[in-house]
């Protein structure tokens, strides 16, 4: 993987061990949002990820190439392809039970993906310091042990809830994430303006 100096990290960062309310090795990983481009079922055109963990700290997932997803004819779109790396790669950070965003998410394109191509997914954590995470996926054609077709380095930074009741519903993301870290009212007292 080529990567740059900030999505590699720095010594003493720490790979955490799963969580005690990880779910259970070999568990199906619920859809974060049903209209999310990468996991959500209610989304016409997306992803359509469903991923599962088979040791509470990584991430497994399929992705089949459909015509939606072309950026040359008959290939896969680059974007689409980092958007799927992105997906897995945030889903295994929130393994770790507390809410994260993509700071940086940078992705080597090895073999070209055409339609119809199955890639599997896996995504894994490299250590976490502070409120960074470094996080890795890749994609093989055909079998989890097929070649690699893309790879990725990517930077998350842990946020509170509050990050996400800007735009959307915070009573409805909190009721679907209570097993998050949600401690809104304690920052919100510690600091009125509350991260956004
Ligand atoms: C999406 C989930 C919605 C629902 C959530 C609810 C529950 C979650 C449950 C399940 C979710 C499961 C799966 C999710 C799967 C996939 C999700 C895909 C993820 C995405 O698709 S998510 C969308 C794209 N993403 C954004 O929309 C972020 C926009 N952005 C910002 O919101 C801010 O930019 C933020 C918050 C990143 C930082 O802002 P901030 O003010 O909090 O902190 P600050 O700037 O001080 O950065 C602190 C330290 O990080 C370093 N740092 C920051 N950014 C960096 C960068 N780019 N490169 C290198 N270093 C960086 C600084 O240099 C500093 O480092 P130092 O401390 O050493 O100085």
């Amino acid at each position: 993987m080529t990567r740059s100096s900030l999505t590699t990290p720095p010594p003493g960062a720490v790979v955490p061990a799963a969580h005690p309310g990880a779910p259970a090795p070999g568990a199906t990983l619920a859809s974060h949002y049903s209209r999310c481009f990468g996991c959500g079922s209610d989304h016409p055109t997306g992803l359509h990820l469903t991923a599962r963990t088979p040791d509470g700290t990584t991430v497994e997932a399929e992705f089949t190439v459909g015509e939606a997803h072309q950026g040359a004819p008959r290939l896969a779109h680059g974007g689409v392809l980092s958007a799927a790396m992105d997906e897995v790669i945030g889903m295994s950070v929130y393994l770790f039970r507390k809410p994260y965003v993509t700071g940086r998410l940078e992705t080597d394109y090895l073999l070209p993906v055409p339609v119809g191509t199955t890639l599997h997914l896996r995504a894994w954590c490299n250590g976490i310091m502070g409120r960074k995470a470094y996080l890795e996926a890749e994609g093989r054609v055909g079998a989890p042990d097929g070649p690699v077709a893309v790879r990725a380095a990517a930077l998350f930074i842990e946020v509170d809830m509050a990050h996400f009741a800007k735009h959307g519903d915070l009573a409805v993301i909190t009721a679907e994430h209570h097993d998050y870290e949600v401690n809104l009212e304690r920052r919100r007292g510690a600091d009125p303006a509350a991260r956004s």
